[in-house]
């Protein structure tokens, strides 16, 4: 597995898109040590991310993430799962390209509706428009990974196969 010998594997995508759900599965299939940015950042913060996005506000929670990525950047091995908002800063888009083979999990907006209905975990729902946010951040996703893999359709643990297959295809 040449594409990712020596990195990490992250995990890129909107919200509901599955990082952490498939990246524990990858890194259970790959016998590699998981990381979830939301977690850590959580687990640091003593709070969960709601509670700290009532707490401290967004602003705080982008300093601690690019403090997250900047840490983890700098490891090697493991599988990172990102929270969706990760590549709004083109500084963890960098660190995380250039320590990490970044792939894109994606899905269609009707999909991820579904997938988050009723969800109170994730703040950025509770205000903007699911679609209105996809369609502002696609553009950010597309630029930031290697590759792309569609989750539509798929369960997860299809999903970590499939991504699996195309780390093997690198040879
Ligand atoms: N491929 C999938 N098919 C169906 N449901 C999924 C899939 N991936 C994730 N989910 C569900 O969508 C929700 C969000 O998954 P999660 O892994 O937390 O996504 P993310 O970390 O990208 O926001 C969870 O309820 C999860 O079980
Ligand atoms: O898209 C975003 O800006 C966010 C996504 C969330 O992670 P998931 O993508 O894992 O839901 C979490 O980091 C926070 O609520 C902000
Ligand atoms: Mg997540």
């Amino acid at each position: 597995m040449k594409r990712i010998s020596g990195k990490n594997l992250v995990l890129i995508g909107f919200m509901g898109t599955g990082k952490t759900e498939v990246g524990r599965l990858l890194a259970d299939l790959l016998n590699r040590r998981f990381v979830d940015t939301d977690r850590r950042i959580s687990e640091r913060e003593g709070m969960s991310i709601p509670e700290l996005f009532a707490a401290r506000g967004e602003q705080y929670f982008r300093a601690a993430e690019k403090e997250v990525v900047a840490e983890l950047a700098s490891q090697k091995g493991l599988v990172v799962s990102t929270g969706g908002g990760v590549v709004l800063d083109g500084g963890n888009v960098e660190h995380l390209r250039l320590s990490g083979f970044v792939v894109w999990l994606d899905a269609d907006v009707d999909t991820l509706s579904l997938r988050l209905q009723g969800d109170k975990t994730r703040p950025l729902l509770q205000s903007d428009g699911l679609a209105e946010l996809y369609k502002r951040r696609e553009a950010l996703y597309r630029e930031a990974a290697h590759v792309r893999v569609d989750t539509a359709g798929k369960a997860p643990f299809v999903v970590a196969r499939e991504v699996v297959a195309l780390l093997q295809g690198e040879g």
